[in-house]
């Protein structure tokens, strides 16, 4: 295994931000952590990147112990943080070189794992760090925590706030990375993006729902949904909370996904109440649910 975590468990001044969580990570896997703000993503990412202490548990990162091992694990793990992490006032080159110094190596030494993603930053490699795009500058520190060839590599919520294009073109970067054998645990709130993922854990308020392949989770939601859709969705969404059988409505794009409480659910009876209620162009149609709405459920 690449990573192991056994009953990790962590408070804050009593305040509980992850409870006995267990998984493990596979070699060469790359695995997902699925969750919303605050779930407790950041803090797993400290602990087995050896920056904090757990309270409970063990863990370990390429089977060095992360309280034992600690100095092995830095040198054998890549960790790109939330918060964009780099020297703004270094120029692209100068972050770049700083990484690769401070763990004893050289950009020629390494160029190879990152040549791909270095060569979209090099025309601006003499810019400063923080005058570069979102985009650029996730592409940056990816390069910064790849410098030293690590056998796992760390990514919390790579993608915040970059645009859809170059979203895209990260998880594209991993999928070549993985090829490369490098194991990967990478956090995010996007679910298209869980979906890329080999296997993934959905994590809120500091405990595990569920751990699968992405395919397999979204089997584990056993009810039937609904697509609905009609002229105002507004209005829409306040008539189906307001319609006594209902288990779930949740807003989806341009539909609602919505569920019964009945056995013998008929869609007809629903379009009936919903044509009571001055809703036009009203369409009921059976989906299949997504990694969002087994997150839902599961977080209720
Ligand atoms: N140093 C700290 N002191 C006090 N509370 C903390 C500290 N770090 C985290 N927490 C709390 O622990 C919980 C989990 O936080 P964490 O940052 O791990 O979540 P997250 O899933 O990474 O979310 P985000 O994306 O917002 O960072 C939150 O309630 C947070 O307020």
């Amino acid at each position: 295994m690449s990573i192991s975590v056994n009953n990790i468990s962590k408070s804050f001044k009593g305040k509980t931000a992850l409870k006995n969580i267990s998984f493990e990570v596979k070699k060469g896997e790359l695995f997902g952590l699925i969750g919303p703000d605050g779930a407790g993503k950041t803090t797993l990412f400290r602990i087995l990147t050896t920056l904090l202490i757990p309270n409970h548990g063990e863990a370990t990162v390429v089977d060095f112990d992360i309280i034992k091992d600690y100095k092995s694990i830095r040198n054998n793990v890549g960790y790109m943080p939330g918060r964009f992490s780099l020297y703004q006032d270094l120029t692209v080159k100068e972050n770049l070189e700083f990484f690769a110094t401070i763990f004893g190596t050289t950009i020629e030494k390494n160029y190879d794992l990152i040549k791909d993603i270095y060569v979209q930053i090099e025309p601006f490699k003499d810019r400063r760090a923080g005058k570069l795009s979102g985009g650029m500058k996730q592409k940056l520190a990816l390069c910064c925590a790849l410098i030293h060839k690590p056998k796992v590599l760390f990514l919390d919520e790579p993608t915040t706030g970059v645009d859809p294009v170059s979203r895209k073109e990260f998880w594209e970067m991993l999928k070549r990375l993985q090829n490369k054998g490098i194991t990967m645990l990478v956090s995010t709130p996007y679910m298209d993006e869980a979906a890329i993922c080999d296997r993934i854990a959905l994590i809120q308020d500091g405990e595990m729902l569920e751990i699968d392949t992405p395919k397999k989770i979204v089997k584990h939601y056993s009810k039937t949904i609904y697509n609905v859709k009609a002229n105002n969705m507004y209005q829409l969404i306040k008539s189906l909370k307001s319609y006594q059988h209902n288990y779930s409505v949740y807003p989806f794009g341009e539909f609602v996904h919505y569920t019964d409480t009945r056995t013998d659910f008929s869609p007809i009876d629903l379009q009936h109440y919903l044509t009571s209620k001055n809703l036009k162009n009203i369409s009921i149609e059976i989906t299949q649910a997504t990694i969002e709405d087994t997150f839902m459920e599961l977080a209720k």
